[in-house]
């Protein structure tokens, strides 16, 4: 098994009176999926480990590092329709440079390589298809090189052949990171067919991989049906 990237111990976050955890997990090169009904906590656990929300416990760190870098798509993903696509990125490899670590001119064109958009460098964002925005979000996520990689609804709202682009490009990345993917799409989690992590009322209700989460519900084959079913009957027996 791949060594642990990213390790989450204990993690808790409080949300006005609620408190959201504990959660203890470790994320390894590869695609996990994160599954859960909304208000479940993906959102909230996502950017946890990204740290644009503090925990009020436990610890997170990558790498051995707790102030890393991670790569993050926002579920709200939005970029400027009347800027290019390369001086956007530029813009946000500058935005994310510091003194000690600069974000190279490379870096942009090479990110635009992995997600397949080179030949859209100098198109303006609003020119391009829902789908090619959701790439030129993963491509800023991909600037700053990192191991970890944190995508919230990445498919959410794009047609199956858009989907299926994006999937293929999720799979290409968790060959070199460990990739953390939310999403309500049966189909994609049994498309990566990998680890996931299922949450409700912001507690771990599964932390496996989807042949056993498939499993719970007696099934052996791994379908997106198979997963729903599977993920429903978790969810309603926690609840019952
Ligand atoms: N600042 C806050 N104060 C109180 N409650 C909050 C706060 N932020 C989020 N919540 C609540 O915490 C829960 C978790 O929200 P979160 O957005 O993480 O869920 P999610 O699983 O990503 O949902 P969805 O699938 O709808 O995107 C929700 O019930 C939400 O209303």
């Amino acid at each position: 098994m791949d060594k642990a990237i990213c390790a989450l111990c204990d993690v808790r976050v409080r949300l006005g009176g609620f408190e959201f955890g504990p959660i203890t997990h470790t994320l390894s090169r590869g695609v996990t999926s994160l599954l859960g009904a909304n208000g479940a906590g993906k959102t909230t656990l996502m950017q946890t480990i990204v740290g644009s929300r503090k925990p009020s416990g436990g610890s997170i760190s990558v790498g051995g590092d707790t102030k890393a870098t991670v790569g993050f798509l926002p579920q709200d993903f939005a970029a400027p329709g009347h800027v290019r696509v390369t001086d956007y990125l530029r813009f946000i490899a500058w935005a994310r440079s510091s003194r000690k670590s600069a974000i190279s001119a490379n870096r942009v064109a090479e990110a635009l390589e992995r997600v397949n958009l080179a030949d859209k460098a100098h198109e303006r964002i609003a020119h391009l298809s829902g789908g090619m925005v959701r790439r030129v979000g993963i491509a800023q996520a991909l600037l700053t090189n990192s191991d970890v990689v944190i995508l919230d609804e990445p498919t959410v709202g794009l047609d199956p052949i858009n989907r299926a682009e994006v999937r293929a490009l999720i799979h290409e990345i968790g060959a070199d990171s460990a990739v953390l993917v939310s999403t309500h799409l049966s189909e994609d989690i049994a498309d990566f067919n990998a680890g996931v992590l299922v949450l409700d009322e912001g507690r771990v209700l599964f932390d496996g991989t989807v042949a056993g989460l498939v499993a719970t519900s007696g099934a052996q084959a791994v379908s997106g049906p198979g997963v729903e079913h599977a993920f429903v009957e978790l969810v309603q027996g926690q609840r019952k």
